[in-house]
């Protein structure tokens, strides 16, 4: 028989990819001879060939850094049921969950996150789940203090009839009881029971966000009362200690709302993630740490093992973190927004995958603590050196001025493995894990610059991922099945284009700052195809500007009688139309191959052209008042809900608000429903009709792609465009076509 011991814990292999290679670069070619043809043609032309000409150029740029990052896809295979023979003791893990408004974050999503984490496969002593809490809510600790009761209840009835899904929302809206028959009738009672159970939590949640005095503020809630959400100390509570270090018990459950002030920067994100490292710091400083959002709960019980064969062993030492694709639940049918990110997770994912590693994608995530605390591969700072008082001083420098965190600090820096300086009990150091949670604590030290979560972007994780890759670390893609992590997906038209507007902003921030990518290639460790495939991502709201221009092209070419593509009748027109057929069919294939239908492979392409001229549009302006010093980018959260019907039909229908972003996509609707009207009756009217048939097409496929817009001018209510947008739409289309004619 083989040893077991010499099995690897994963195996990884290229993905085929001949067939799609080839398509990329007949793609690349025809793009390639468009720009050709463009130059040959150039001084009959004038203005409208030069625009064509530069947007098809940013295309073509676009489209080699897509290539790039599709090149290599790589796909990883884990074992956890080989991690038994192979390690003597698993390493402990700190679970971070972040919150920060109990409003557009129900408690309750919170709640079935913790508790999925509690219940994970894994040695209950060995985790310690900490929820960061930037609302500094008293309705969200309550909750977590009646979940924890739950969960003494939920986590053994997981783990004895080894449930799957462990986030008791999504069990008990899937189980269905009167079903099963060959269940023993104990399994039956005890499941009932916690239904029961459960529903009695939802119920009691629920009233205390009704009305708060449904708790009382003098007792275990007194640091809340009197609150403002940003002005207020910190408050760090132990819901719950595994004091008697369990393996079966119930991890420990902290909540931490760190100290906000007016007059200090919180960072949104990164500063609440750069607290909890704090904080378990001091108290359990595990060498590993998974980091979710308050909506993704662990769908995979057995995830943290999974992670643990792409972390642990000899062959793993360069991986500093590996990252699960975000997954959606209550997924709407055929994807309306296009925000499932199946496609780019799968090609663009694991093609990144195959050259540095995945982007750190801030949910869904492992990292290895001493990685977070600044280290770079190989490297244990002082190695061999013992514990100093000079030592420590540098380290105060660099961590900041507790003690106890320079002392867990130089222990994850020394790769000492064990825990020496945590103490026995947790609850003894919430002192201390105040301290650290200080909104001055970070002042004159390394935090958010060479440590921790790096600051400057809303897209934090991007510009955290890009630091670690910078110093030479890799990264990995775990996609057990089932997923790891299901989230939620904003749904509605503002929520979806607030998203995107805040990573385009973020993006770009990193593009114009000292970390960027390039920076990072020429004077870090950062490879040459990993920048160009951070580079596809950072440059998102840069490409608004060319598409945009090149959608306003044809309704200029209609209105003005010009073209700006060839004749059907020349030889010219099959490069932009065999162009376009390929491109269609090349994606289509790619929405088919991962299990999507052909209607979710256009409301992606139509929503992409949607999110493209209106959220990166004013991810760039944002940028600009940034750059320009006027107002100051800010990270706006996205609601969740908790109990979407995926069959409800309205779910998918696209809303609107007052929000200016809706203005492009307005103007561009109606500008083309003139320009097609106008050049119909030109017709007739003018002797020679110049624009060709291509024209006209494009128009039509751009009404067709803001068919939302459309439907929009008619809705009602939500679903309906604010009159005050339509006007200022109005009145940019009238001052349109007069410059034009
Ligand atoms: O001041 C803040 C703002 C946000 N959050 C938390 O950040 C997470 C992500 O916020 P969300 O509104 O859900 O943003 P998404 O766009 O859905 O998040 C994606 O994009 C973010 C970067 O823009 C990443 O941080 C996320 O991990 C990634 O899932 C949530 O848990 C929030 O509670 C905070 O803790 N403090
Ligand atoms: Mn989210």
């Amino acid at each position: 028989m083989a040893n077991p011991i010499t099995f690897p814990l994963h195996e990884k292999f290229l993905r085929k990819n001949t067939l799609e290679r080839i398509t990329e670069l007949i793609i690349f070619f025809l793009l390639l001879t468009l720009l050709i043809y463009r130059l040959r043609f150039f001084q009959a032309q004038g203005f409208i060939w030069l625009l064509a000409f530069l947007c098809e150029s940013w295309f073509t740029f676009n489209w080699i850094l897509i290539m790039n990052a599709k090149w290599n896809p790589l796909v990883f295979k884990t074992f956890p049921s080989r991690l038994s023979p192979r390690i003597n003791e698993l390493p402990p893990v700190d679970l971070f969950v972040t919150t920060a408004d109990p409003v557009l974050e129900p408690p309750i999503i919170t709640v079935n996150t913790v508790l999925s984490l509690l219940a994970l496969d894994y040695p209950a002593n060995k985790l310690a789940c900490y929820v960061s809490d930037d609302a500094a809510s008293p309705v969200t600790f309550y909750s977590l203090v009646e979940a924890i009761e739950f969960a003494q209840l939920w986590v053994p009835f997981c783990k004895k009839y080894n449930i799957q899904i462990r986030a008791p929302f999504q069990y008990f809206s899937t189980i269905d009881f009167e079903d099963q028959t060959d269940v023993s009738s104990e399994f039956q009672m005890d499941s009932i029971r916690l239904q029961d159970e459960y529903s009695q939590l939802c119920r009691k949640i629920e009233a205390a966000e009704q009305n708060s005095s449904s708790f009382d503020l003098t007792s275990e809630f007194s640091a809340f009362s009197k609150i403002e959400r940003r002005n207020h100390q910190t408050i760090v509570k132990v819901v719950w200690e595994n004091k008697d270090n369990l393996s079966n018990g119930v991890p420990h459950l902290v909540y931490v709302s760190r100290e906000k002030r007016p007059k200090y920067p919180h960072h949104y994100k990164a500063g609440a993630m750069n607290v909890l490292t704090r904080v378990s710091g001091v108290m359990t400083n595990s060498p590993f740490m998974l980091n979710v959002d308050c909506d993704m709960f662990a769908n995979n019980p057995e995830i943290v093992l999974h992670a643990m064969c792409l972390l642990l062993g000899s062959d793993n030492e360069r991986v500093a973190f590996v990252q699960c694709p975000q997954h959606f639940y209550g997924r709407l049918k055929d994807d309306p927004f296009g925000n499932g990110l199946v496609v780019i997770q799968e090609y663009v994912g694991r093609g990144i995958g195959g050259i540095q590693g995945p982007f750190y994608g801030g949910t869904g995530c492992f990292h290895r603590r001493k990685v977070i605390y600044g280290l770079s591969p190989g490297e244990t700072k002082g190695q061999g050196q013992s514990f100093s008082t000079a030592r420590d001083e540098a380290l105060k420098l660099k961590f900041g001025r507790s003690s106890q965190l320079v002392k867990s600090a130089s222990q994850t820096l020394l790769d000492l493995g064990e825990n020496l300086n945590c103490p026995s009990y947790i609850s003894s150091s919430v002192k201390v894990a105040t301290q650290v949670a200080d909104c001055s604590y970070e002042s004159n030290t390394l935090w958010g610059t060479k440590i921790g979560w790096v600051y400057g972007s809303t897209v934090e994780d991007v510009l955290t991922g890009l630091g670690i890759h910078a110093r030479g670390w890799r990264s990995v893609y775990c996609t057990p099945d089932p997923p790891a992590f299901l989230g939620c997906a904003p749904s509605g038209g503002p929520a979806c284009l607030t998203q995107q507007k805040r990573w385009a902003t973020g993006l770009l921030e990193i593009l114009v700052s000292g970390n960027s990518p390039i920076v990072a290639t020429i004077e870090g460790n950062l490879r040459l195809r990993q920048c160009l495939g951070y580079l596809y991502i950072n440059t998102w709201g840069l490409r608004s500007i060319p598409e945009l221009c090149y959608t306003i092209l044809p309704a200029y070419c209609l209105l003005t009688n010009k073209s700006f593509l060839p004749k059907v009748s020349e030889h010219a027109f099959l490069i932009p139309s065999s162009l376009i057929v390929i491109y269609n069919l090349y994606t289509v294939s790619e929405y088919l191959r991962s299990g999507l239908s052909v209607k979710a492979w256009w409301n992606n392409q139509r929503m992409m052209r949607i999110t493209t001229v209106t959220a990166w549009l004013f991810g760039v302006m944002s940028l600009l008042l940034k750059l320009l010093g006027i107002s100051d980018t800010v990270f706006e959260i996205t609601r969740k809900d908790q109990g979407n019907d995926p069959t409800d039909v309205d779910l998918g229908r696209f809303t609107f608000d007052d929000s200016p972003m809706f203005v492009p996509g307005t103007t561009l609707v109606l500008l083309h429903i003139s320009a097609l009207v106008l050049s119909l009756i030109g017709i007739h009217s003018q002797f020679e009709f110049r624009s060709g048939l291509g024209e006209v097409i494009c128009s039509a496929v751009v009404l067709l792609s803001f068919l939302p817009f459309l439907k929009g001018l008619f809705g009602k209510g939500s679903y309906g465009l604010p009159t005050s947008t339509i006007c200022k739409s109005v009145a940019l289309v009238g001052l349109f076509i007069h410059y034009c004619r």
